[in-house]
């Protein structure tokens, strides 16, 4: 990260209320993101005043579902885990500070982050969303469309004019992006697509769903969106080992009306799990920067074989550019295709390090193939009218040694068939696949 140290007021984050409103005048240095991520404001800025009362290291986990009351009508802060937790409000306070935002909220999982934010929009509204998604989100805006009569309209979100000609399409409510797009790793112009929505449209609000980045790579509430969310479950928490949303605001009385619905309908994050996103986060530039180092040479790798490629952080990338100047990196996501359906499954089903799962963002390498998988749930003909290519193999890249993931994506490759139908065998290879081959023959 390189932007600079500024003063800001503290987070009101607190286990007390009265030590909350101590520390909420106090200022102290911002720091580059890498730290703040470290940097857990259990205590005030002094480190005088306490806010846990035993300085605990590790903020504790407040594993209890009710809190007692002094009388039937004095209560403390927190009275039933719903509406709030010690250790959640820990979590919201800290994601909220990282991702540049008044208020966040931790819930059970990405979709279920996406489910708070539909409640925004009435039976009748009308949403602009990318015909590149991943499946799950399709499903719910499909599920609204037949259920809640809330009308979504897919277009091709790189092509901010495409947008705007859906502006007078309806009651335009909201705009929901991905970027980079799941799975084509497609680029969306959020500047000028938030700049041109709030002035066409000043009741529609621009969501962006930001898992593929996490807000070390990428903050679009800077950037001009009113809502971003993450599917936890992936790099905010990278070892896929709970399931999580995180929904961030700028606006005050937005993030009321939020609060409202995780409190009515029963989705806040439990304290175990907050906790152990809590303890995620703080290693998340780590793992991402190391994982995009991989990538980048993964995505080099396949592209030198003869690969179409998709990833931002690759020169040929047709907004390369755009994402350079929106983000601070291109991440760990990246796709290709072999141009034949059989070779990639039999390609998936060679790799030896790589695991064959859904999601991404976690500490170990992934392969998948979306159509099969993660965007399975879209009708093959929708897919199809999407361009979505059913031979795409998906790759997320973990924090193994890279050269032992070249390694079994080139003996993968080889053993498929892949690399004989792309290149003739004289081209250049890695040093390490020299192995790799002898370990096949
Ligand atoms: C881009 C994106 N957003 C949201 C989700 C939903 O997250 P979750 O699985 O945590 O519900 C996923 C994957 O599941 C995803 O890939
Ligand atoms: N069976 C699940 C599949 C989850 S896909 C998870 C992730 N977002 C990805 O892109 O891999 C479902 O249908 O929801």
């Amino acid at each position: 990260m390189t932007t600079s140290p500024v003063l800001v007021a503290a987070s009101t984050a607190s286990f007390t209320t009265d030590v909350a409103s101590e520390v909420s005048s106090v200022s102290r240095r911002r720091y580059r993101l890498a730290t703040e991520l470290v940097f857990v404001d259990n205590y005030d800025e002094s480190g005088s005043g306490v806010k846990d009362p035993y300085r605990a290291a590790s903020v504790p986990i407040y594993q209890t579902a009710t809190f007692k009351q002094v009388s039937v009508t004095q209560g403390g802060e927190y009275d039933y885990s719903r509406s709030g937790n010690p250790t959640r409000t820990h979590l919201e306070n800290h994601m909220a500070k990282i991702m540049g935002g008044s208020r966040a909220f931790a819930v059970t999982s990405g979709m279920s982050a996406l489910d708070v934010i539909m409640r925004l929009v009435k039976a009748g509204d009308h949403v602009i969303a990318g015909d590149d998604l991943y499946g799950g989100t399709n499903r719910l805006l499909g599920f609204l469309k037949k259920h809640a009569d809330i009308h979504t309209h897919h277009v091709d979100t790189t092509d901010p004019t495409a947008i705007e000609a859906k502006l007078s399409a309806g009651p335009i409510r909201m705009v929901l992006l991905e970027t980079p797009t799941n799975p084509m790793i497609r680029i969306a112009d959020v500047q000028r697509i938030a700049a041109m929505v709030h002035e066409r449209c000043p009741n529609a609000l621009v969501v962006v769903d930001n898992t593929m980045m996490s807000p070390y790579l990428q903050r679009t509430l800077s950037l001009g969106a009113d809502i971003e969310y993450h599917s936890g479950t992936k790099y905010l928490s990278g070892h896929h080992d709970l399931m999580a949303g995180v929904i961030g605001v700028r606006d005050v009385a937005l993030a009321e009306q939020l609060a409202f619905v995780v409190n009515a309908a029963g989705c806040g994050l439990g304290p175990f799990d907050s906790w152990l996103l809590l303890r995620g986060v703080k290693t998340l530039a780590v793992r991402m920067d190391r994982q995009q180092r991989s990538a980048e040479r993964v995505a080099e790798f396949l592209e030198s074989r003869g690969f179409r490629v998709y990833y931002p952080g690759l020169a040929s990338h047709p907004q390369y550019e755009l994402h350079r100047r929106l983000s601070d990196g291109a991440g760990a996501v990246l796709s290709f295709e072999t141009g034949d359906i059989g070779i990639s499954e039999r390609l998936v089903e060679s790799t030896r390090l790589w695991g064959i799962s859904v999601s991404f963002g976690c500490v170990n390498s992934l392969i998948s193939m979306p159509c099969r998988m993660s965007h399975a749930s879209i009708p093959a003909e929708v897919r199809q009218a999407r361009n979505l290519p059913e031979d795409l193999i998906r790759l997320c890249v973990g924090i193994e040694d890279c050269d032992d993931l070249l390694e079994d994506l080139d003996r993968a490759l080889r053993v498929s068939g892949a690399l004989a139908s792309r290149v003739d065998d004289t081209s250049p290879k890695p040093a390490s696949s020299v192995a790799a081959v002898a370990e096949t023959s």
